[in-house]
């Protein structure tokens, strides 16, 4: 588009850190999502002492560790990774609904990009083909969104 401003990111972020915020809960398939956001940062040049591994014990409690990681100032982007599987009660509606919810506030609140690689599904070979298989890795796209956004939002702030 010849004329217009265009603002883009790209993966380049030397130097910034990131925290990998990842639930408990379904660990077999939490475990890979994890694996793949590490080697997606690390794909990108990002070496292993800017990442941390925050482990807490479900996707409820990601919100609340993800936003005391951001009010640290320690990180420039937050990854949630988890795993919500649908059981036979409403109770996923409520542990994947304040999920997003959570993380979408303090994306908001914080000013920093937080990347979704929470799998929310209704069985486990959906979550188990979206955690490295045939559908790709959740945790890897979220990762890759945020060293996007990271850099986003430096050109933006010049
Ligand atoms: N059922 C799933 C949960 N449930 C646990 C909650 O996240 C929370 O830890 C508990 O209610 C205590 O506050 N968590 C997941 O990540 N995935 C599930 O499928
Ligand atoms: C997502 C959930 O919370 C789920 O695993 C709970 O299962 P149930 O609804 O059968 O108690």
């Amino acid at each position: 588009m010849p004329n217009i401003k265009t603002v883009s990111g790209d993966f380049r972020v030397p130097d910034a850190r990131f925290a990998i915020v990842a639930g408990r809960f379904n660990s077999f398939i939490v475990d890979s999502l994890v694996s793949g956001a590490i080697d997606a940062l690390t794909r990108h040049g990002v070496s292993e002492d800017q990442i941390e591994l925050i482990n807490v014990p479900g996707a409820f409690e990601i919100p609340l560790v993800a936003q005391r990681a951001a009010e640290s100032e320690r990180f420039d982007g937050i990854i949630a990774v988890g795993a919500v599987i649908r059981g036979g009660t409403p109770h996923f509606d409520f542990v994947a609904g304040e999920c997003v919810k959570g993380l979408s506030r303090v994306a908001l609140d914080q000013g920093l990009p937080v990347g979704f690689g929470v799998l929310t599904v209704d069985t486990i070979e959906q979550a188990i083909e979206r955690a490295g298989t045939k559908a790709g890795n959740k945790g890897a796209e979220a990762a890759l969104t945020v060293l996007e956004m990271v850099s986003l939002l430096r050109v933006l702030e010049g």
